[in-house]
């Protein structure tokens, strides 16, 4: 098969699609790959490191796009990139469909099929293609919140530890997952007075045991919400319903309840995020004011340590990468149900439901797109 990895190109996006090495083992399975000039270069490996692998170099991104049978990226392909994608060819990197229909319009237009990252599952009832990136954007965004917080970037003043004689800030995580556990282990690292708040008993309890001491938790009921929101100098939100538009857990009039200059982290920004005031921003532009609550609302934090975060990706896409090109997309989500979640687009179809229930378009189920 030939593999395509093209730069990317969304605003301040250093991380690339396939490392060095994700090449190199596709190139020992037989294949062909072709990385854009450049690519790389964000996250620290050169056009050489890949031809070392064994790769090939090609100049433009519509050369990637024309020759390869299976596009690997890693955010959602941007509407230039779109416009190049064809029937029958692979594209395999994040999508967060259920908040974008131009996005989804495109790609089922285009005819490609497409493997969503972020809904391929494990079989612990895991999601093992976002949860290195839910790491990292776990583990930044208490960082990002600290900056936030301070007085030159418009927050309220408040040091995360306190200091001797004066307390921490409080931090509340809603969704406790993978992203809330990683952003609540950093928070109460830096001292701050943590709680963190999830739907799932089971979740909170492991949450009690192993890190019980270090941050408290509470049920995510509206009430609890709304009480805690108004203590809090900082709310990260890391709710998630897989492949589903994200749940309004603040409202815009409860903005007026908070403390001025708070501080609100929507990670989940990248399936709509679950703040009513939310919109995606960018790494150029990453906060805004509402009602004086500062949000930081940026869809692919990651970006920001590109390196960490391009190795971290690569090293979970990579088995999954190298099944599609050995067997092709059928055989290998047909021996592998848990990829076969990931698929969200073929040859003009939807084939994932949550996505198809926000979006309010038909679903071909997966079974039926693998037997077309
Ligand atoms: N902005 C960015 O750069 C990035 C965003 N993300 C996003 O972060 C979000 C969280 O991802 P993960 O932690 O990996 O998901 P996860 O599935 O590990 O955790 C989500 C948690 O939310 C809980 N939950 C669901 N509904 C809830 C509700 N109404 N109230 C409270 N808790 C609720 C679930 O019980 C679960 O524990 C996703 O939307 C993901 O796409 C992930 C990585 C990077
Ligand atoms: C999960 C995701 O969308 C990202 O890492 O950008
Ligand atoms: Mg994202």
């Amino acid at each position: 098969m030939i593999i395509g990895c093209p730069k990317e190109i969304k605003p301040q996006e250093f991380r690339v699609g396939m490392t060095p090495n994700a090449a190199r083992e596709a190139v020992a399975h037989g294949h062909t790959v072709l990385i854009e000039a450049g690519a790389g270069l964000g996250a620290g490996f050169d056009d050489a490191a890949y031809i070392d692998a064994g790769a090939q170099i090609e100049a433009t991104a519509k050369d990637i796009f024309a020759k390869a049978d299976m596009i690997v990226k890693v955010k959602e392909p941007q509407p230039g990139e779109r416009k190049m994608l064809r029937e029958g060819q692979l594209l395999f990197t994040y999508l967060h469909l259920a908040p974008d229909p131009e996005q989804t319009k495109d790609l089922l237009a285009s005819g490609c099929t497409a493997i969503a990252y972020e809904t391929v599952t494990d079989a612990n009832g895991g999601l093992p293609l976002l949860a290195p990136m839910s790491e990292v954007a776990g583990r930044l965004a208490p960082q990002v919140g600290a900056w936030t917080l301070q007085k030159a970037n418009g927050g309220r003043g408040v040091l995360m530890g306190g200091v001797p004689g004066v307390g921490p800030a409080r931090v509340m995580v809603i969704g406790g997952g993978v992203v809330g556990t990683h952003a609540a282990k950093i928070a109460a690292g830096m001292g701050a007075d943590v709680t963190v708040l999830d739907r799932s008993l089971p979740r909170m309890r492991y949450l009690d045991d192993v890190f019980g001491g270090q941050f408290k938790t509470q049920y995510a009921s509206t009430g609890n919400i709304a009480e805690l929101a108004i203590e809090a100098d900082m709310v990260i939100g890391a709710v998630l319903i897989p492949g589903a538009a994200a749940p309004k857990l603040i409202t815009r009039e409860q903005l007026s309840t908070m403390k001025p200059g708070a501080a609100l982290v929507d990670v989940a920004i990248d399936q709509g995020g679950c703040f009513e005031t939310s919109k995606a921003t960018t790494h150029a532009d990453p906060v805004y004011d509402v009602d004086g609550i500062m949000h930081y609302c940026v869809a692919n934090m990651p970006g920001a340590v590109a390196r960490t975060s391009t190795i971290a990706l690569g090293n979970a896409t990579m088995p999954f990468m190298l099944a599609l090109a050995d067997k092709g997309w059928k055989q290998a989500c047909e021996d592998d149900p848990h990829l076969l979640n990931g698929l969200n687009v073929h040859a003009g179809q939807l084939t994932y439901y949550a996505v198809g229930k926000a979006l309010g378009i038909d679903v071909l189920s997966p079974q039926l797109a693998l037997k077309s």
